[in-house]
């Protein structure tokens, strides 16, 4: 009893919990964390489901709260060994304006790295995304490269562009010093695709197949592989870095790490029917049913129409020509740096992963019907 007491002492913040990767750390945290007495969550908006957590061992503090304001996130740092932060504006599809997303994503950064400074917090986890690599404006492939495969990354888009800019200050303020002298430990962690429970993209592309009478329609070639990786995973890595930062520092202090699996490598599209299949639905094509300058086409139309609409209402399709883009370049992780730098090895294998994201799929058709 007084072993697991003193076990218990850290307290780990996790902004953006209540999001889809932010709900699987805060619970990964509390199944895998030993050292764990209070655990944050800090959010815009908080979850119902974060009452049932309330009555385990270890305390659960929920704080509603805005990143963007720097006395909200100097609040919730206040005494925490420990902040993930994973709080951002992931919006591709034109839904916010690019300064509302540089002001979240980015000054949002910037006060969470000030609230460790001026708090005395040592330990900053970032969840960065591959997008600060690529795929770039240029569409060139990325193939199974690493963090250390050259490449051209350049963007033009709001959403990468503030990811970059954000995993750069992130990076530049390792060995910064913080209150009381020690030096701040920081690193970031680029996952690519993101798949699992409570992935909304999966959802929606679900609800069109559904639509659509069963049926999605191929527009990606089957040859262009796109990265995804297991929200399980991803918040283990997380878990695992909160927890090594502190005895690695000087390995892994200001360091980037891909976040990896063993997901099979294969077109956006393909992937997305390991679990759409099984779920009734059909990728009708072998190869992709419109011209590439036509989806181009559309994919401009789109954007006009977001436009022309927005006055009345948002128009936000799947398909922009940034999408297009995102969805046609290859762009495939092949590294071991996690495992090298700090034990990492995946939680989930790709069969449990898969099964656990085809059962939530199916929980959400049941709730559709
Ligand atoms: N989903 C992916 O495929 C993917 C891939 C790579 C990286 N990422 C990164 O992972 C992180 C989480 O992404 P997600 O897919 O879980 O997104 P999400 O939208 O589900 O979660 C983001 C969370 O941040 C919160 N949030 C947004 N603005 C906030 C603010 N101003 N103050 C406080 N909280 C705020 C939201 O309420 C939400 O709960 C993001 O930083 C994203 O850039 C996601
Ligand atoms: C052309 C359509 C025909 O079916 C397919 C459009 C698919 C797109 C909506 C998605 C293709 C690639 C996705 C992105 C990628 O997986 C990585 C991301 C990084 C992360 O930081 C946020 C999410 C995302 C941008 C993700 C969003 C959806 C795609 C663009």
């Amino acid at each position: 009893m007084a072993d697991s007491a003193q076990a218990q002492k850290l307290v780990y913040l996790v902004t953006g919990g209540c999001g889809f990767l932010g709900e699987h750390v805060v619970r990964m945290l509390l199944q895998q964390e030993p050292q764990l007495r209070e655990l944050r969550i800090f959010d815009l908006h908080l979850g119902p489901w974060l009452e049932e957590l309330k009555t385990g061992p270890v305390q659960v503090t929920a704080i509603q709260g805005d990143v963007t304001q720097a006395h909200e996130v100097a609040a919730a740092v206040a005494g925490a060994h420990v902040v993930i932060h994973t709080a951002g504006l992931v919006d591709v599809f034109g839904k916010t304006s690019p300064e509302t997303i540089h002001e979240v994503n980015v000054q949002g950064t910037r006060n969470v790295i000030e609230a460790c400074v001026q708090t005395g917090t040592r330990f900053l986890v970032y969840t960065s995304s591959m997008e600060v690599v690529g795929p770039n404006i240029k569409g060139q492939p990325f193939y199974r490269g690493n963090e250390n495969t050259p490449y051209e990354a350049v963007h033009r888009h709001p959403y990468p562009c503030s990811k970059a800019l954000a995993e750069q200050l992130v990076l530049e303020a390792n060995g910064r010093k913080v209150l009381g002298g020690l030096p701040l430990v920081t690193c970031a962690l680029r996952p690519t695709g993101i798949y699992g429970e409570g992935h909304q993209i999966m959802r929606d592309f679900y609800h069109q197949g559904l639509r659509l009478g069963g049926r999605l329609f191929r527009a990606i070639p089957a040859s262009v592989e796109h990265g995804r990786v297991y929200v399980g995973n991803v918040a283990w890595m997380h878990v695992l870095v909160a927890r090594e930062l502190e005895h690695r520092a000087a390995l892994m202090g200001g360091q980037v790490y891909f976040c990896y699996d063993n997901s099979p490598y294969k077109s956006y599209e393909d992937f997305n029917m390991e679990f759409l299949g099984p779920c009734g639905l059909r990728l009708v094509g072998t190869r992709p049913l419109l011209p590439y300058w036509l989806l181009l086409f559309l994919a401009a139309l789109n954007v006009l129409l977001q436009w022309l609409l927005r006055p009345l209402l948002l128009y936000a399709p799947l398909l922009n020509p940034y999408t297009l883009a995102m969805a046609n370049t290859t762009f495939t992780v092949s590294t071991d740096k996690a495992r090298r730098h700090f034990g990492y090895e995946p939680l989930f294998s790709w069969e449990e992963s898969r099964t656990r994201t085809i059962r939530w799929v199916q929980a959400v058709e049941g709730s559709a019907r």
